[in-house]
């Protein structure tokens, strides 16, 4: 039986789920425990300027938990990513960002709820959501002994495409990422941004109607950045779906059009960009919702020479 007061807090009428999952489940072997707040109520989301209300979210969380130990990492959160979306999930260190993101593409299975892919159960249907998306997970390990051509050839021949297609969009991924003079170089021997890029290339490859992102300009110099910036304003703008996960405030106002702020594990704010920092800066507004941080009392011997 799941806990019946499972569910994500929300600040305001802007968060989202729509009406037409089952309610979520807890996953065998999982231990209960209490998560709070109540069940969101079903509510419209406007899609971005130029695309109709999507009846179907590119990605439906709903009432995903997860417990490391004593630690509840993520605490019920249910959520709706509208289809056509640029999506930003902002949050301090050890939000549950990475958790969260990770439950929500199969990557790690949560203890309570599931997620949606375009209505397609993450859980229950794992290779059907997976061709629906492409994921850069933070922290998980490339195949590094790979060229980043090899790599990218992988993910595609992978992903059951034509060898020939998979060369072709390679090369242009390649280029489009500052990567092709260090297309024969090993994985290995690429710099963090570097590796960031040819993850990104490999999530791209096949083409997905979603895509997320974590932390996908962490260690990217800023030209290669506002390529990739470019390279993902116009996969939204042909009506594909980007969820990014962000320290970045400015970035995330600046490139987002909805925003989640997650905080110990439960969605504090979420809406379009404009409904969730209110007349405010996303930053002046996150600071206000997450608390303003510790002062740096003590320290008197840094500040002794
Ligand atoms: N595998 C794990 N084992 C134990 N605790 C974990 C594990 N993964 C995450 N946690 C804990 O869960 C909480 C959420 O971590 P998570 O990585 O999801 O946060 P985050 O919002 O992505 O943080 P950051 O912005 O620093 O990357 C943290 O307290 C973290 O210590």
């Amino acid at each position: 039986m799941i806990p019946p007061e499972i569910g994500g807090r929300y600040a305001g009428s802007m968060s989202v789920p729509s009406p037409g999952y089952p309610a979520p489940e807890p996953h065998p072997g999982a231990a209960p425990y209490p998560v709070t707040g109540p069940h969101p109520g079903p509510t419209e989301h406007p899609g971005p300027a130029g695309y109709p209300s999507p009846a179907v979210p590119a990605l439906a969380l709903r009432g995903l938990a997860k417990r490391f130990g004593d630690k509840i990492a993520v605490n019920g959160i249910s959520l709706d990513v509208p289809a056509g979306s640029f999506y930003g999930v902002v949050g301090p260190n050890g939000a549950g960002k990475t958790t969260l993101l990770s439950m929500a593409t199969g990557l790690l299975r949560p203890d309570y709820g599931t997620a949606f892919i375009h209505g397609v159960d993450v859980w229950a249907r794992p290779l059907e959501a997976k061709k629906l998306m492409g994921i850069l997970p933070d922290g998980v390990r490339l195949f590094d002994r790979l060229s980043g051509e090899q790599l990218l050839s992988y993910a595609g021949l992978l992903r059951g495409m034509d060898r020939a297609v998979v060369q072709s969009r390679a090369g242009e991924l390649l280029a489009a990422l500052d990567l092709s003079k260090d297309a024969g170089t090993l994985v290995v021997d690429y710099s963090a941004g570097m590796r960031k890029k040819i993850a990104l290339a490999s999530a791209l490859i096949h083409a997905p109607r979603l895509l997320v992102l974590d932390e996908p300009f962490e260690s990217v110099d800023p030209v290669s950045a506002a390529n990739i910036r470019g390279i993902l304003e116009q996969y939204v703008a042909s009506g594909g779906t980007v969820i990014v996960s962000s320290h970045v405030m400015d970035l995330v106002q600046r490139m987002c059009d909805h925003v989640a702020v997650v905080a110990a594990g439960r969605v504090l704010a979420a809406g379009t960009v404009e409904e969730v920092r209110a007349g405010a800066t996303l930053e002046e507004r996150f600071v206000a919702l997450v608390g303003g941080g510790t002062r740096a009392e003590g320290l008197e011997w840094l500040r002794t020479f």
